[in-house]
């Protein structure tokens, strides 16, 4: 059934990197449900950063319509920002921390585009420092004096501090052994249950699937033509 205010649904979508291009990703619909784990897997160039970006209001579609959370992605650049912000929490292979910056302020800068009041947030801050094994840590150390078993976990904290109705994952294992990459898993899936956050899960890597009740699978389905099943 559909429903709009799923944390995800898009309705027609047809986009173009630009016109002139043979490659073009097409999506009749397609719906994620609330608190879902979903894999997206694909080939290289299959589109599936495309289609997160999509998702994240980073790039709009020529034709057709996203819903975050029963809102609209049509909107005014301005707008799409304050959505993202307000609904999406992010975590990319590379982890993005600002290395001058402490631990607490890496992850406490969502907070700052979400216009959330800040001061309220740095007890859930430490909490989840505490939560994701970094209680030992001073928070006001610098996050390029940490390794980056450390520092993959202050990302997943960093993401998960605005409590977002949806995270969006790019690759973020693919840097890391087997051990790392499935603590790092297991972590991410605990704490984003934790606070009921849809992830969606982009990864070359077949074998985390079974770590995710839904696959989704960029696929040609005309020549030049990608689509997610
Ligand atoms: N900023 C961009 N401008 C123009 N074309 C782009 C841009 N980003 C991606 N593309 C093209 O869009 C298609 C899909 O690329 P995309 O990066 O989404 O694939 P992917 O499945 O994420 O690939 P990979 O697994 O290698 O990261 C490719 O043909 C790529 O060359």
């Amino acid at each position: 059934m559909l429903n709009q205010y799923q944390p995800i649904r898009v309705s027609d979508l047809k986009f173009q990197w630009n016109k002139k291009s043979n490659w073009q990703l097409n999506i009749a619909e397609l719906q994620i449900q609330r608190g879902e784990h979903t894999f997206i897997k694909g080939a290289s160039g299959s589109g599936k950063s495309t289609l997160l970006s999509l998702l994240a209001g980073l790039t709009t579609a020529q034709t057709g319509q996203i819903w975050i959370n029963g809102k609209s992605l049509q909107t005014s650049a301005r707008k799409r920002d304050r959505l993202r912000a307000q609904h999406i929490g992010f975590v990319f292979q590379q982890l993005n921390l600002i290395p001058y910056l402490s631990l607490r302020e890496n992850i406490l800068l969502p907070a700052y585009f979400a216009k959330e009041r800040l001061q309220e947030l740095v007890p859930r801050a430490d909490m989840l420092l505490e939560r994701l094994g970094l209680g030992d840590i001073d928070p006001d150390t610098q996050a390029n004096k940490l390794s980056i078993g450390q520092q993959q976990r202050v990302a997943i904290a960093r993401a998960l501090i605005t409590k977002p109705s949806i995270l969006i994952a790019d690759e973020p294992t693919s840097a890391l052994d087997t051990d790392n990459r499935d603590g790092f898993l297991q972590l991410l899936i605990r704490e984003s249950e934790a606070c009921g956050t849809t992830i969606v899960f982009v990864s070359h890597d077949e074998g985390l699937r079974s770590h995710f009740p839904r696959t989704l699978r960029m696929q040609e389905s005309a020549p030049g033509v990608m689509t997610c099943f």
